[in-house]
């Protein structure tokens, strides 16, 4: 899709079509539209990182809080948006076996309790070996860095979700 495509959409369509770039998060696109004309894809997904750095620390955490975990309740009801059921099938979080399901499920819940959001984590850099090993480590950490971190996962998501509708690649992640 170009970026003159892009441009052309009304409200309604671009939020159908960008509306789930940050999982469950439609609003982002919603603000976003108001920025356009972008005049190309990189100053696009500026306008949606820049909206996520500037909300106050309660509708950061409110984003985080509005994706699904990983290899969790959804993911086995089926009940995961299109886009998280292909990062995490992608990352092997559909095969695991009963302990890894058992291990990941123990090391979410801990990390919700810690620092009171999902753990988040951009699966298609990742693999199913290595998101426990993660999740393990990032919650030793202190909460103001951990948010940051979550953050900039959420980040990643953003922009590898763009780079498919527009058919671009994204610069270095
Ligand atoms: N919890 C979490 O990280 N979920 C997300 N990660 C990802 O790559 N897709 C998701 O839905």
């Amino acid at each position: 899709m170009d970026i003159e495509k892009v441009n052309s959409m009304d409200f309604g369509e671009f939020v159908d079509v960008f509306g789930n770039v940050v999982e469950r998060c439609p609003l982002v696109a919603a603000a976003v539209w108001s920025r356009r004309p972008f005049s190309n894809a990189a100053e696009l997904e500026h306008h949606f990182l820049a909206f996520i750095d500037a909300l106050p620390q309660s509708g950061q955490e409110g984003i985080l809080r509005c994706h699904p975990d990983l290899a969790g309740r959804e993911l086995q009801r089926g009940t995961l948006t299109a886009e998280s059921q292909r990062e995490q099938s992608g990352a092997g979080l559909t095969n695991l076996g009963a302990d890894e399901r058992l291990r990941l499920a123990e090391l979410n819940a801990q990390y919700r309790a810690r620092f009171g959001f999902p753990f988040v984590l951009a699966a298609r850099l990742s693999d199913r070996a290595a998101v426990p090993r993660e999740l393990a480590r990032r919650l030793r950490r202190p909460p103001a860095l951990e948010l940051r971190t979550a953050l900039d996962e959420v980040k990643k998501i953003c922009r590898l979700r763009l780079a498919d509708l527009l058919g671009s690649n994204p610069a270095k992640l």
